[in-house]
């Protein structure tokens, strides 16, 4: 198994997927927050009565809670992909999140990473609180244990199935209240719950919603249920079934004290979710370790992305990518120039510096406020080389000992144009043509590149990492204090999966430094 081995870049990955909002794909699918993508063909599918944003807080919720607090085991770990055939686990919305989720997945980002970034999309972008996201999650390798109450599981049998992954009593009736208000029970999947007659024009899989407001993270559903207005809280209380009234026993199990309290303003209602589902997608293995959380509010409103270092021939080195700008709530107007400083590898400010300009092409508004790109190109000779850059006042370091050298290299054919769709699924022959330059005085006969593919496993539609394939570069020349190695290497691959390869580079005995190369997907 492949534990990804550097936070920093992994939260890298998640910024991107999460920050860069309105130009990145990972929100398409839940854009309109109505929307229901299926990931096994090419468009989005509305007449189902199936939703996206719904399906990726169900799936979070039924990954987590067969966790223990005892054991330390479980919790949010993608096990629930080896689970999709257990009687507790109907429905397709599982297999669905983890399909798309695939897109995404690499070296750096593991599946129950981007579960918990789902959660957390998924209720900011559809009216929602603003859920910490923290990385580091680490994916299970087989099935654990079941447990995920049932519309027919009685309550002390439910609420002990709670009580195992941390949740107490009044915890469990708000964290199941704040997950009923998107989305709702469908008759394909809940027939004892659902009549057939809820089958119907734009609602094929006959969908019985929990609110009025499907698609929003509201307070609907408790005032609904309090106030005995609107769908009354929704088909798992109205049921006529008995047996499969699972929310009206919860909230009935203290005397609706806790649903009358969430029902007392919607600041309350969103405030007490926030921390719960918070909480849910924090229950992870006692061995997990999660990062401080990705807020621009703090640090990261600005930052470099897809960066990359070059070198030629004749020693000239040049750092290209982009500064990300996130005017969040109170932050100044987005400037028209960010003036990029160059920082050399012998720590110190040099007068070097480029233009970054704000793109006209990538800017848009996500969940934090509109983000803006920056893209620059910062030349500089090997001599002096680099260890940083000061942009706006702001300190972000780098490292020239080891990089691989996209204008000596040559990646191809390049894969098609990125989308979560099945046209990525085409194999084919992938040749890598890797070189890397090496600040050595010492300079090894050669350097091992490792390639991280995404590969599937059985039992889960999610992928696992496969580390088996690596290259051996060469020494093949040296500029200024830099000894260059390369060596060709044929990949048969997916499109889907040469998206997600990545590779790291090490000399002999040493830890790996170059970490996370991603060939055939360098800006994203
Ligand atoms: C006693 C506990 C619970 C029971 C018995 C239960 C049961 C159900 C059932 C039967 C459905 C219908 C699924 C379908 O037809 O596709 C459903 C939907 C849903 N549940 Fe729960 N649930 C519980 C707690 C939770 C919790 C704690 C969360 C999240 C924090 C959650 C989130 C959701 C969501 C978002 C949906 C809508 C899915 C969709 O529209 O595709 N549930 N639940």
């Amino acid at each position: 198994q492949y534990v990804p081995n550097s936070q920093a870049l992994t939260i890298k990955e998640i910024e991107h997927y999460y920050l860069d909002a309105a130009t990145h794909s990972f929100f398409s699918a839940i854009t309109p927050c109505t929307n229901y993508q299926d990931p096994t063909a090419a468009a989005p599918n509305n007449g189902l009565g199936m939703q996206t944003a719904a399906e990726w807080i169900r799936t979070a919720f039924h990954d987590f809670v067969t966790g223990s607090i005892y054991t330390g085991l479980g919790g949010l770990d993608a096990s629930i992909g080896f689970e999709t055939t257990r009687a507790e686990n109907v429905g397709p919305a599982f297999n669905d999140a983890l399909l798309f989720f695939s897109f995404f997945y690499n070296a750096q980002v593991s599946m129950s990473d981007l579960i918990a970034l789902g959660v957390v999309t998924a209720v900011a972008n559809c009216g929602g609180p603003k859920i910490p996201m923290k990385v580091g999650r680490v994916d299970a390798t087989a099935a654990g244990p079941s447990g995920v109450p049932e519309p027919e599981t009685d309550i002390q049998t439910t609420l002990n199935e709670f009580s195992t992954a941390g949740f107490n009593d009044g915890d469990t009736i708000g964290l199941t209240a704040c997950g009923h208000t998107m989305g709702g029970v469908h008759r394909n999947s809940f027939p004892q719950v659902v009549p057939a007659s809820a089958i119907g024009p734009n609602n094929a899989d006959g969908r019985v919603p929990f609110d009025e407001t499907v698609a929003v993270f509201d307070v609907a559903t408790v005032n609904d249920y309090v106030h005995s207005t609107g769908d009354k809280g929704g088909p798992l209380v109205t049921t006529t079934n008995k047996t499969v009234q699972s929310d009206l026993r919860l909230y009935l199990s203290d005397n609706n004290q806790t649903i009358t309290e969430l029902s007392q303003s919607s600041a309350y209602f969103q405030g007490q979710c926030q921390g719960l589902f918070q909480r849910m997608i924090e229950t992870v293995p006692s061995n997990v370790f999660l990062s401080a959380p990705v807020d621009p509010t703090t640090t990261t409103n600005l930052k470099p992305a897809a960066i990359y270092l070059n070198i030629d021939w004749k020693g000239n080195m040049a750092l290209s990518g982009f500064m990300r700008y996130i005017q969040v709530a109170g932050a100044a107007a987005p400037p028209g120039t960010l003036k990029i400083i160059l920082i050399g590898r012998n720590g110190k400010t040099t007068t070097t510096s480029a233009t970054g300009t704000m793109s006209a092409a990538d800017t848009g508004t996500g969940i934090w406020g509109p983000t803006r790109s920056y893209p620059f190109t910062l030349p500089f000779p090997a001599t002096t080389g680099l260890s940083g850059i000061s942009v706006s006042g702001q300190t972000f370091t780098f490292q020239d000992s080891m990089f691989v050298v996209p204008g000596m290299s040559n990646f191809s054919p390049t894969p098609p144009t990125f989308s979560t769709t099945s046209s990525l699924n085409t194999v084919s022959t992938y040749t890598v043509n890797t070189t890397v330059a090496y600040l050595t005085t010492a300079p090894p006969t050669s350097l091992t590149a490792t390639f991280n593919i995404p590969v599937p496993q059985t039992g889960t539609v999610s992928p696992r990492i496969d580390t088996s394939q690596t290259a051996t570069l060469k020494k093949i020349g040296t500029v200024g204090p830099f000894v260059i190695y390369s060596a060709i290497s044929s990949h048969s691959l997916s499109a889907k999966q040469a998206y997600g390869t990545s590779m790291d580079v090490a000399a002999p005995g040493q830890a790996a430094g170059v970490l996370f190369f991603k060939p055939f997907n360098p800006a994203a």
